[in-house]
């Protein structure tokens, strides 16, 4: 029977909460990316990380990327947590941003919706998203147009938004599951 890992890397809790959801379905191991031993990895057929968007970059994503020719053979899914939502251009960007044209190739990537709290960020987050504020804030003075993301962005300063939802791993699931029957 095939054997899947689900990693996750966060700071907030939404990709946690996600990568929980995927290994409970699954009945498979769930780590902290930053808690596993590479080596241990090779006792697996299948590999899911999930890591969180932090100015388009993939958290924890680069002890993948240094691991990545031991995966070799190996079903390996990538999902980013952000507060964008799933769009394709938003999928393509944090793909070209983040992964080689090789390694693209070779995995499955999804993108789920997290959340965003301003009041609960650490203070390095808040300094960060104050001046992403402040930034929205003048091109809307200087009479140009935001897009939806933007105005959306502009309003979760105030009020705190949670998109995120365990229908959303279906396609993971899925995915997953024709691998695993493929296998059997
Ligand atoms: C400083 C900062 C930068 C962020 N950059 C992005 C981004 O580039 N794209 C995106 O979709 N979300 C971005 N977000 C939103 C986070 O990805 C979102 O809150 C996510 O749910 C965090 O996941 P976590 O709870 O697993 O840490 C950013 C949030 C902060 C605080």
């Amino acid at each position: 029977m095939s054997k899947t890992v689900v990693l996750y890397k966060t700071r907030y809790g939404s990709s946690k909460k996600y990568a929980e959801w995927i290994a409970e379905e699954l009945h498979g191991d769930l780590f902290d990316i930053e808690d596993v031993d590479p080596e241990r990895l090779k006792d697996y057929d299948c590999i899911v990380f999930g890591g969180s968007l932090y100015a388009t970059g993939i958290s924890g994503l680069s002890t993948i990327k240094e691991n990545f020719k031991s995966f070799e053979n190996k079903k390996v899914i990538i999902f980013s947590v952000g507060a964008s939502p799933a769009r394709s251009e938003v999928i393509e960007d944090i793909k070209a941003k983040n992964f080689s044209p090789e390694i693209v190739e070779k995995i499955e990537f999804f993108h789920l919706r997290g959340g965003f709290d301003f009041k609960r960020l650490r203070l390095v987050d808040k300094i960060l998203m104050i001046l992403l504020k402040s930034k929205l804030k003048g091109k809307k003075r200087r009479g140009e147009e935001l897009s939806d993301d933007e105005r959306g962005m502009l309003a979760a300063y105030s009020t705190a938004v949670d998109f995120t939802s365990r229908k959303a791993i279906e396609p993971i699931l899925e995915s997953i599951s024709k691998f695993t029957h493929g296998n059997a």
